[in-house]
């Protein structure tokens, strides 16, 4: 028998010296970390200790170095916590998101932050934009667009009337179940509550499994779990963080009607973040309302050969029947064939905001 007692003790006392090991390594980097913040701020006491594009860095790095048995994600999940914690050693990043908590803006701050970030529900996405424009935080996390439902709007135009920038993005795999609490009578469930997104992302599963039940749209997924607590004929749609909030069971998990399901959201900021090798850049521009408008603002990025990732129109502030284009596309606006891109938009546009160079999401 390769498992007796005695075998079981030899690779506990392995793992016990590995643990010591990767305690030791571990507390020599947060050393490490702590000299560079160290470094920075004695050249600029104003210094932003946090880096966007080192962090996909030293993430896709280990990415690239891991060969299992832990998966890529796996290991860079790890050291986004690694990192996390050695950051808020010399000072937490502070977050606001889309709230209330439990919200998947949550999950998805965490996950781009870690959970050593310090994360502040926020009512509404345009009260995000304010807290990191007033300086209250140092990034916001609002969602941009879902695969399924597309994009949200008011995120976009927020970006209107704000001098904020996109300093990095994170992408999320939405799953929703359907919930219940203890009092719930599962078999008299005739009230289902649930943001309108989610309502959109589940609509088949619900005619086919709940046609009967009347879907109430509420606020956020969150205060849809909260609801259910309180009454014994509802349900709710939510995700993982707002069950565990909430204490709720999964009657039904992963119901919504695509499995690739995923919502991408943005970090807002005040940074210009420098290149890291795999980029993206958002704009918004405004175009004169004239034949041959829309093709002259993307031949330059066809003749240059820039792949579009995106292509948004919405309604401009002013005047009626005038349009902004939001486009994101692949590059960095310090590449020069970027920067000359950029440079024959402007001519062409009546207006052209850049959002933000970031690194590609990673995790
Ligand atoms: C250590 C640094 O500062 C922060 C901490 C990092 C880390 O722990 O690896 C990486 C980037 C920064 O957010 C740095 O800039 O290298």
């Amino acid at each position: 028998m390769s498992d007796t007692p005695k075998d079981l003790e030899g690779l506990r006392q392995r793992i016990d010296q590995l643990d010591s090991d990767i305690m030791r390594l571990i507390s020599e980097r947060a050393e490490c970390a702590r000299s560079v913040a160290e470094t920075k701020t004695k050249d600029d006491p104003q210094a932003v200790f946090y880096r966007p594009e080192r962090e996909a860095q030293v993430l896709r790095r280990i990415m690239e170095l891991n060969d299992g048995p832990l998966d890529s994600e796996e290991m860079a999940r790890l050291f986004r916590e690694i990192m996390s914690a050695c950051l808020a050693l010399e000072q937490p990043v502070k977050v606001a998101y889309l709230g209330p908590e439990g919200t998947f803006t949550q999950q998805a701050a965490l996950k781009h932050f870690g959970e050593s970030a310090i994360s502040l529900p926020m009512a509404a996405i345009d009260e995000v934009f304010r807290e990191v424009e007033a300086g209250a935080v140092n990034y916001g996390v609002v969602p941009v667009e879902n695969s399924t439902e597309g994009v949200i709007n008011h995120t976009l135009d927020s970006f209107m009337d704000s001098s904020m920038r996109i300093c990095g993005e994170v992408v999320l795999r939405i799953h929703h179940h359907l919930l219940v609490s203890d009092n719930t009578r599962r078999d008299k469930v005739s009230r289902i509550y649930s943001h309108p997104q989610s309502f959109a992302q589940c609509r088949k599963w619900l005619d086919a499994h709940y046609p009967q039940a009347e879907r109430v749209p509420v606020s956020s997924n969150a205060e849809a779990a909260r609801l259910v607590k309180t009454e014994w004929h509802s349900a709710a749609i939510a995700g993982d963080m707002a069950a565990k909030l909430y204490g709720l069971t999964r009657v039904a998990e992963k119901i919504e009607d695509r499995p690739d399901n995923s919502t991408r959201f943005l970090i807002i900021g005040n940074q210009d973040v420098p290149m890291s090798g795999d980029d993206k850049t958002s704009i918004v521009v405004a175009m004169r309302n004239q034949p041959g408008a829309l093709h002259d603002l993307l031949e330059p990025f066809h003749r240059h050969q820039i792949d579009l990732t995106r292509l948004e129109t919405r309604p401009s502030r002013s005047g009626v029947w005038n349009y902004v284009f939001f486009i994101d596309f692949r590059g960095h606006r310090d590449e020069p064939r970027v920067a000359a891109v950029l440079e024959e938009v402007q001519v062409r546009a009546a207006e052209l905001k850049v959002l933000g160079s970031f690194p590609m999401g990673v995790l």
